[in-house]
């Protein structure tokens, strides 16, 4: 059997499954079999579960489509009775012969086809892996099932999750992903019951996690009585949760609780002693106690509730850009990198859920989007913390030398080698993160040799016949597509699929629909104590109809010289930077602006109240075609007569990088 972490309970488990095989009258060569119901039946099985199947598919498995492409494996959904709702993945490792058994409606219980992954989690109640040869019937032996029982908001068995394969995925990392979707399936099917109708209270003990899966979500009415809850929330409490007031559960009060600002975590104490931070998110159109009012909750929460007391509506938008600035001067951490923008939350949030797992990440985006300052977020917010940050810049290094920079070398190994010799890069990053910037310019033969570092987890550094052991997180970044890369032979295959464990995409800075709250959270980064003015609704039009070639790097710049130039006072278009307007000219159809229209339609954009292309400002203008930097280029390029310094600058991109693109467009040779 195969060795497991929880050895003997998992023989055990796997012992006693066989002894019911046995009284179920099987045997190892007793061919598995296929109950299906009828065509009919099927479907009727199928509308039942709607809900399960639609939640899980469109509401969790993309948070592990890459995780789950890179692998060759067949994710399955039972019910609670051990029939297949549905499959997703690849079929490729089955027997021809015995595809149908992974159709929809086959039931998978043990009586039919012996001890797997989801008979034996259905029969146990426990997420359990089933290796090869632990399955009980030798035709089911080619394949290892890793499954989870779902439980719904009433703590009712209602389905199993499961991910199989032939191949040997990791298999302790398949298990752990496997109840990690699990527990997602949970909370949203509780969320999706209860949404908009009640309070939820989400808590953990590390604020860091607070929107992971295994977060406590807790369905609280008005009065306070918990309706729903999910397993982790009776886990981290020590409590069964159902119909308790939840004042009962925490040190704070009702009041408290229901009139915190939206998605402001806040701190609670549970049984005098367990810390926890807390969020809690209100039903849809609920109104908020004034500002001045919450400030003398403390007074206010010992009198019972007055449903008279003036009530206002706190806009959400509003209250999130306030709570969610980037404080200056303050490390980058994923919490504040994320300021509403669809994507860059799902990124945030895919990146939070590996945080602290073996699995690499490769993050691609335009240049300036802000791959880097996500890579220092993320290893922040890790548990690697404590441990190097080490970022290389792979088309930074001349190509002879990335070799030694990397993987160091031992004294004299070369001519010209330090007489003391070099640990290298990646020894340096040892318990740490090691950022592989531009990964796509690494030369082929270091590729070879990176390959075989994240393979055998060792070193050998140049001339050196001793290898040392690193512990590295691997994250890698680029802003070109790898696997076109991979196509035309340019990167090794092979390397692609070691470092592509997660693949995230930041959006470029023109897509991005939380500019408003990204400008205000810039300003306040940069600016002096002193500058309190702020950005003009003039500026900020102008800056919404940008088209940022040059991503969030180029708006800092442009930031820092207009805070330069406005000093105290307010920023107007007068102390933006001329290189700014030369984009603006470029486009179609534009003036610029003076007016809110333009801002008040490219907000209606952001909050999806209507596509870009319908957006029209009041005076009837259409707004600009949008600028891709490739399209922009060759004509900044001719502006600026080839000057490679000054179209860099204006570009707030290196030079380096410029000619690479120049190159790219054949602009340069
Ligand atoms: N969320 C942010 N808050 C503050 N500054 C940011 C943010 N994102 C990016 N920046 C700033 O923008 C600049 C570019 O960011 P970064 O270097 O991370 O981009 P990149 O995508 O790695 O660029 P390249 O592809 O050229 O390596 C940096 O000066 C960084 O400080």
């Amino acid at each position: 059997m195969a060795p497991h972490s929880d050895g003997a309970n998992h023989e055990k488990l796997i012992l006693d499954s066989w002894a019911r095989c046995r009284d179920y009258g099987l045997t190892p060569s007793t061919q598995p079999e296929l109950h299906r119901p009828s065509a009919g039946d099927v479907g009727v099985l199928l509308e039942a579960h709607q809900f399960l199947v639609q939640t899980t598919y469109h509401e969790v498995l993309p948070y592990y489509e890459h995780i789950l492409s890179n692998s060759h494996c067949l994710i399955m959904l039972a019910d609670g009775r051990g029939q297949l709702l549905q499959s997703w993945g690849d079929q490729r490792f089955l027997e021809p012969g015995y595809t149908q058994g992974f159709e929809a409606g086959t039931s998978w219980i043990e009586r039919y086809t012996g001890t797997n992954a989801i008979g034996t989690a259905l029969a146990t109640g426990q997420a359990i892996q089933i290796h090869r040869d632990e399955h009980f019937l030798k035709a089911n032996r080619f394949m290892t099932g890793s499954a989870a029982p779902i439980f719904d908001a009433s703590r009712s068995l209602i389905g199993v999750l499961d991910v199989s394969s032939d191949t040997y995925l990791p298999q302790t990392h398949t298990l752990g992903m496997v109840k990690m979707m699990t527990q997602s399936v949970e909370n949203r099917l509780i969320i999706n019951l209860f949404k908009g109708e009640h309070f939820f209270l989400t808590f953990n003990t590390n604020l860091d996690s607070l929107d992971s899966q295994w977060a406590g979500i807790l369905v609280f009415t008005e009065q306070g009585q918990v309706i729903s809850a999910n397993r982790r929330a009776d886990i981290l409490l020590g409590l069964e949760l159902s119909m308790v007031n939840i004042e009962s559960l925490f040190d704070t009060t009702l009041r408290n609780l229901i009139n915190h600002p939206e998605g402001l975590p806040m701190q609670l104490t549970a049984s005098g002693k367990y810390r926890f931070y807390a969020t809690v998110k209100r039903p849809v159109h609920v109104r908020v106690i004034p500002r001045d009012f919450r400030q003398n909750h403390r007074a206010a929460a010992t009198e019972p509730a007055k449903p008279s007391l003036p009530l206002r509506e706190v806009p959400l938008p509003n209250l999130l850009a306030q709570h969610k600035r980037l404080p200056a001067n303050q490390p980058f951490t994923l919490d504040a990198i994320d300021l509403g923008d669809p994507r860059i939350s799902k990124a945030v949030r895919q990146a939070k859920r590996i945080l602290d797992k073996d699995i690499p990440i490769l993050i691609h985006g335009e240049t300036g989007v802000g791959k880097e300052v996500f890579v220092k977020a993320l290893h922040e917010t890790s548990d690697r913390a404590a441990y190097p940050l080490v970022a290389v810049n792979c088309a930074a290094i001349p190509g002879d030398l990335v070799e030694s920079e990397l993987f160091g070398y031992e004294k004299g190994a070369f001519t010209g080698a330090s007489q003391k010799g070099s640990m290298g890069l990646i020894r340096k990053a040892h318990k740490g993160t090691l950022f592989l910037d531009e990964l796509g310019d690494m030369p082929l033969k270091v590729q070879a040799r990176l390959l075989r570092v994240l393979q055998e987890r060792k070193v050998t550094p140049l001339g050196s016949t001793e290898s040392y052991p690193v512990d590295i997180r691997l994250v890698s970044a680029t802003n070109r597509s790898l696997k076109t890369d991979v196509e035309q032979g340019l990167f090794r295959q092979d390397l692609y699929y070691r470092v592509t464990g997660l693949n995230l995409e930041l959006p470029p800075l023109r897509e991005r629909q939380d500019k408003t709250a990204l400008f205000h959270a810039l300003w306040d980064r940069y600016r002096e104590a002193d500058q309190e003015a702020g950005l003009s609704e003039e500026v900020l039009a102008l800056f919404h109809r940008h088209p940022w070639p040059g991503n969030v790097r180029q708006l800092v710049s442009v930031l820092q010289i207009a805070l330069a130039m406005a000093d105290t006072d307010l920023i107007t278009a007068e102390h933006l930077p001329d290189d700014f307007f030369a984009d603006l000219q470029e486009q179609p159809h534009v003036t610029v602006p003076t007016t809110l229209a333009a801002e008040t339609a490219a907000e209606a954009v952001e909050m999806g109240e209507t596509s870009e292309a319908e957006a029209t400002p009041a005076n009837g203008q259409s707004f600009p075609e949008q600028l891709f930097p490739e399209q922009s280029l060759p004509k900044l390029y001719q502006h600026y007569e080839g000057n490679i310094s000054m179209l860099a600058r204006h570009l707030g991109i290196s030079r380096t990088t410029l000619y690479k693109r120049l190159k790219e467009l054949g602009l340069h040779s």
